[in-house]
């Protein structure tokens, strides 16, 4: 018997497959001389044991593996290739890259078998890291590619679809004003109430938790405006990257599933399992569900659906009865039935542990101890107020001139923060001219336009067609206050009767309107009483009408305790290195001291 059995495992061990019938042979060099190649010669059917011993080899080594990726390829049809992917694991194969076993499960070529709540919050769960990531970079300001744009939607989507199940024609038909109609109720955000609902349409209600909120908001913020079409009018609140209302929210869950090779669930069998689920509950509480399932607005169950509590307790409930727990989303409320009051809000947290410039956020302990949530919501919630602020107090440093990323090092290092702070070359980026209002109070321009100190630029002679001039000596970027146009402030009256006197000389009066005030500054006194042994730099400053990298922009600043009329210059593009600074004197040489002088630099 043992004798046999170690025979058996032999020939087992020695199994070829014969290239000419496709069967296997225990003995192939028997089975070829009596069977497939019984008239051949011994060499050819040598050769053929050969042949047929490396392909066996071969198939061992390779042959018995799949990759699904490849299986995709082959079969892009999802059905067929499960029913592939079946049978192959039946024969034995090997298949590498598999997705969930759960698609095998669930899915075959003809049925579909009802999700349960582990299926339709595996892709929130499993594209949840990458998500997470693409929120870090946007609200960072780092790159986000287009590719991550749409995935960051597509999760948006899913969180509507698959946790606060709205049903895909409902999400199609959100509205942007719908989003910025959002309001707080009971820790949660409650969105698609609104006082005048007059059509039958499917309608999106739902009660967002603050950090949903937040995320939404990111879209609505970053990726949405750079979707939006000037041609493609849309108010949808999805819109994808042609400027369309994205018009199927199933086709971009089952992508969204695609992409993390999971099986693709309907939105529909998800509302139906769970409606098959909230037969346990109290008939009141089955009514709310299938209310809230339904999604459309007008009859009687409109009115429960536009008050925002009804929602609130609606979405707390399906969270309960989904198994959404708190470690899905730590800021929701409560994940029983009975919720009790929802927790603290985080305008109470921001109330006792203010956010400031040089804080720190509470740790754990601290947060427990005045009665929040141990979670990390609020906490980070409080991290990016104060990565804001300290963002808006950085840029705030750099009004008149836009700054390098070494003296924004230079600033960060100087406040001693050493996290949770932008990093220099993104406020670099981020920095935009100063607004009129912004420059007239800046202290730096205060003092620049007082002591005549302005830096980076340098006096040049070009010759005695244009006399003096001036170059920059630093590079200068689009929107930089440049300097100002120094000299006394007179009545353009006064300015006007100067010039009569002047003759074929240099002119250094800027005229300019105050409201309905005409008025001059003068540069033509000279030296100033103010700056007695300073060239001002202002005044030397050509004409150019065709290409001026400057212009002069009239503002009122309070130096040395008086409000001044300041006529500053601001960089009208970026200025390189020994460029010479132009702006565009206004005047024409019919208007300029008469006609028929020879006045031809003025068409420069
Ligand atoms: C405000 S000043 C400019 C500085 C002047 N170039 C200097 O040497 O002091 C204005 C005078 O400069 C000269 N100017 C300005 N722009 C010029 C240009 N593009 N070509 C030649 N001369 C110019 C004219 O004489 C004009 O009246």
């Amino acid at each position: 018997m043992a004798e046999q059995s170690k025979k058996r495992s032999v020939a087992d061990r020695n199994i070829t497959y014969c290239l000419r019938c496709y069967k296997p042979q225990d003995n192939l060099p028997v089975h070829l001389a009596r069977g497939c190649m019984k008239t051949s010669t011994p060499d050819e059917r040598a050769e053929e044991l050969q042949k047929a011993k490396v392909s066996n080899r071969e198939w061992i080594r390779k042959g018995r593996t799949w990759d699904y990726d490849q299986l995709c390829e082959i079969l892009p049809d999802r059905p067929s290739r499960l029913s592939m992917m079946k049978e192959l694991l039946q024969r034995g194969f090997f298949i590498k890259n598999q997705p969930d076993d759960s698609e095998l499960a669930t899915t075959t070529s003809t049925t579909v078998i009802a999700p349960s709540t582990k299926d339709w919050q595996k892709i929130l769960k499993v594209a949840k890291a990458d998500f997470l990531q693409i929120y870090g970079n946007l609200q960072r300001g780092s790159k986000v590619s287009s590719a991550e744009k749409t995935l960051y939607r597509y999760y948006c989507e899913a969180i509507l679809v698959f946790r606060h199940h709205q049903c895909p024609g409902a999400l199609e038909g959100l509205t942007d004003a719908e989003w910025v109609n959002r309001r707080q109720h009971s820790g949660r955000v409650v969105i698609g109430i609104s006082s005048h609902v007059t059509s039958t349409k499917q309608t999106a209600t739902f009660a967002l938790t603050n950090r949903e909120e937040a995320w939404f908001q990111l879209y609505f913020q970053k990726i949405r405006p750079e979707n939006i079409r000037p041609e493609k009018v849309s108010n949808s609140f999805f819109l994808s990257s042609t400027g369309e209302a994205v018009h199927s929210v199933s086709q971009d869950m089952d992508r969204l599933h695609e992409m993390y090779k999971l099986p693709v669930l309907r939105s529909r069998d998800v509302r139906k399992a769970i409606e098959a689920t909230a037969q346990m509950l109290s008939a009141d509480n089955q009514e709310a569900i299938r209310q809230y399932l339904t999604h459309s607005t007008g009859g009687a169950q409109q009115d429960r659906m536009q008050q925002p509590q009804f929602v609130v307790d609606t979405a707390v409930l399906l969270d309960s009865l989904a198994g959404f727990t708190s470690d899905d989303d730590p800021d929701t409320p409560g994940t029983s039935v009975e919720c009790g009051p929802p927790s603290k809000d985080f305008s109470a947290f921001l109330a006792r542990f203010p956010v400031s410039l040089g804080g720190q956020p509470p740790n754990k302990k601290q947060r427990v101890n005045e009665g929040f949530a141990e979670d990390r919501v609020f906490y980070d919630r409080w991290r990016s107020t104060q990565y804001a602020k300290r963002e808006e107090y950085l840029l705030s440093q750099f009004t008149h001139r836009k700054p390098s990323a070494v003296k924004v090092a230079g600033l960060i290092a100087k406040e001693g923060w050493r996290a949770n702070h932008p990093r220099p070359e993104d406020i670099e980026r981020l920095w935009r001219p100063a607004r009129r209002v912004t420059i007239e109070t800046d202290e730096t321009i205060i003092k620049n336009v007082s002591q005549q100190t302005w830096a980076g630029l340098a006096i040049k002679n070009f010759g005695p067609q244009q006399g003096l001039g001036v170059v920059a000596t630093q590079p200068f970027s689009k929107g930089d206050i440049v300097c100002d146009y120094h000299g006394k402030v007179i009545t353009a009256a006064a300015g006007r009767a100067m010039m009569q006197d002047m003759h074929n000389e240099p002119g250094y009066l800027f005229f300019f309107k105050s409201g309905s005030r005409d008025m001059c500054i003068d540069a033509q006194t000279f030296p100033c009483d103010c700056h007695p042994v300073t060239d001002t730099i202002g005044r030397r400053i050509n004409h150019s009408s065709k290409g001026p990298n400057l212009k002069p922009l009239h503002c009122v600043l309070k130096v040395d305790g008086e409000d001044r009329h300041v006529i500053l210059f601001r960089a009208l593009q970026d200025i390189t290195v020994d460029t010479q600074l132009k702006f565009d004197y206004g005047v024409s040489r019919k208007s300029f001291r008469g006609e028929g002088l020879d006045l031809e630099w003025l068409d420069e």
